[in-house]
């Protein structure tokens, strides 16, 4: 094959489409240099067939290099907020004493959420409006599944969107709250508090979601001695960070990475009071990959070892075999299963269990059962077994975990559990599929993989 041919046919086969230059990509780019941002020259933005929007080099990448470079000025991070003299009117201009009513009570990512359409309602007004701009208009969480949908959709997923919707709702309501018994007459926070909603605050909590890093800022900024800021609300701890541009690149388990804070004056332990923008000039957030990466491919991160519930639920996007996938039973699911067996636990045995923490964890992934349900099934089939050590074997577990003893006690259990998945399945057949829906499909075939190779085995 000539070399123009060769050239053309890896151009045909390329799974990515280029999108550098679609208007709020080349606005994004301009912003962002405008702002001292330094990225590697070889990157671009692309949207790839299998994940959607990413990065790609153009050039062959060797481990090491640094990918980007952003001043801590270009990213949205505890220090922006304390900076932002308007948004924390919205607290201190206040009827209620906000700092000592609604002391430690919401996350520091509900917070950056509500920063987030505050920021978003500001439009043109503040420099982050280009960014937002490029940021996606909705996720593919299953959170956002109509109701009717998650009727049949598993319960592990269910589970977590009821967690994430009580925290939304519940820190939704306090800053709705916040805002009623703010007295400030300023034009922007009147504005804010007309227009404040769930719905927004849904998207802004899904990209702090779905986009943070984590940022390390306890050397540079006195984040102990916080008396009168509104650091105060906060129950957690202040270390996410929003990274134009870092945030545009997607997730592989097998990338490694690292990330540095570059600190080039003598900025330690800056009083809250004491921020301003000028200070961090001079620090830098930087993240170097450990990886290669061949030209024309995208280039990845590892958003830390994850198992397709959490990737599905937080980020809203599904690994193929993914390994780390497990099934998991509560303790009181196994109890009432085994009473149907007539199988009653002594009390002996009960203190035992809780002693030894055998009551969670108690799952089945690819290669069987987890330590602590071998662990609880051992204590339920040998405790009052004369020749049998429960103890010793319970410390051996991590070596000899497969008993099909063990596996036999379970497997109706199991069984229903498996059929309970498979007529789900069967019934969101029928619904017209989205990305939300094929994710939590997806998901399920995997449970179902999974419990079919325990009852084979
Ligand atoms: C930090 S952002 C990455 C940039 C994002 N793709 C964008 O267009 O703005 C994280 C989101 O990217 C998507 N994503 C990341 N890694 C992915 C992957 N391996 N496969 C599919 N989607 C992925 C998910 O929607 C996730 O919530």
């Amino acid at each position: 094959m000539g070399r123009t041919r060769r050239k053309r046919k890896i151009k045909k086969d390329r799974d990515f489409c280029a999108c550098d230059n679609q208007e709020e990509i080349v606005l994004l780019n301009s912003w962002l240099s405008k702002h001292g941002m330094r990225r590697n020259d070889k990157l671009s933005l692309a949207v790839f067939n299998d994940t959607g929007r990413g990065v790609l080099t153009k050039r062959k990448i060797q481990s090491g290099e640094e990918l980007m470079n952003l001043p801590l000025n270009l990213t949205i991070n505890v220090t922006t907020i304390l900076m932002d003299n308007l948004f924390c009117k919205i607290f201190f201009e206040n009827s209620k004493r906000c700092l000592v009513d609604y002391k430690q009570s919401i996350s520091f990512q509900s917070l950056m959420a509500f920063y987030l359409v505050f920021l978003k309602l500001r439009s043109g007004k503040t420099k982050w409006h280009i960014y937002l701009e490029s940021l996606p208009k909705e996720y593919s969480v299953p959170y956002f599944l109509p109701n009717d949908v998650k009727l049949n959709i598993d319960n592990d997923i269910l589970s977590v969107i009821s967690k994430q919707k009580d925290i939304i709702d519940s820190s939704f309501n306090i800053f709705e709250n916040i805002l009623l018994s703010n007295v400030s007459d300023d034009s922007a926070i009147q504005e804010f508090k007309s227009s404040f909603s769930l719905a927004a605050y849904e998207w802004a909590y899904f990209t702090v979601n779905t986009r943070c890093v984590f940022m390390d800022l306890s050397k540079v900024v006195d984040l102990k001695n916080i008396e009168h800021s509104i650091i105060n609300l906060i129950c957690d701890n202040t270390k996410i960070s929003l990274c134009p541009y870092l945030d545009m690149i997607n997730h592989s388990p097998n990338a490694r990475n690292e990330t540095k804070l570059l600190v080039s004056k003598n900025i330690t332990n800056v009083n809250v009071n004491n921020l301003s923008e000028q200070l961090f000039c001079d620090v830098h957030f930087s993240i170097y990959t450990k990886n290669d990466f061949d030209p024309y491919t995208q280039v990845f991160i590892c958003y830390g070892d994850s198992h397709n519930l959490k990737l599905i639920t937080e980020y809203g996007f599904f690994l193929p075999d993914n390994d780390l996938d497990y099934v998991s039973f509560t303790f009181e699911e196994v109890i009432a299963f085994l009473k149907t067996k007539s199988i009653k636990l002594s009390q002996d045995q009960i203190s035992f269990i809780n002693n030894h923490g055998l009551r969670k964890d108690l799952y089945i992934d690819c290669k069987g059962l987890s330590y602590n349900f071998y662990g609880l099934l051992l204590v339920v089939k040998y405790y009052y077994d004369q020749s049998t050590d429960v103890s010793r074997l319970i410390y051996s577990a991590a070596i000899c975990s497969h008993d099909n003893n063990l596996n036999d006690i379970i497997a109706p259990m199991v069984r229903t559990k498996l059929n309970s998945i498979k007529e789900s399945l069967d019934k969101v057949s029928n619904i017209n599929k989205c990305v939300i829906l094929n994710n939590c499909v997806e998901l399920m075939c995997q449970y179902v993989r999974i419990l079919e190779k325990f009852i084979k085995c």
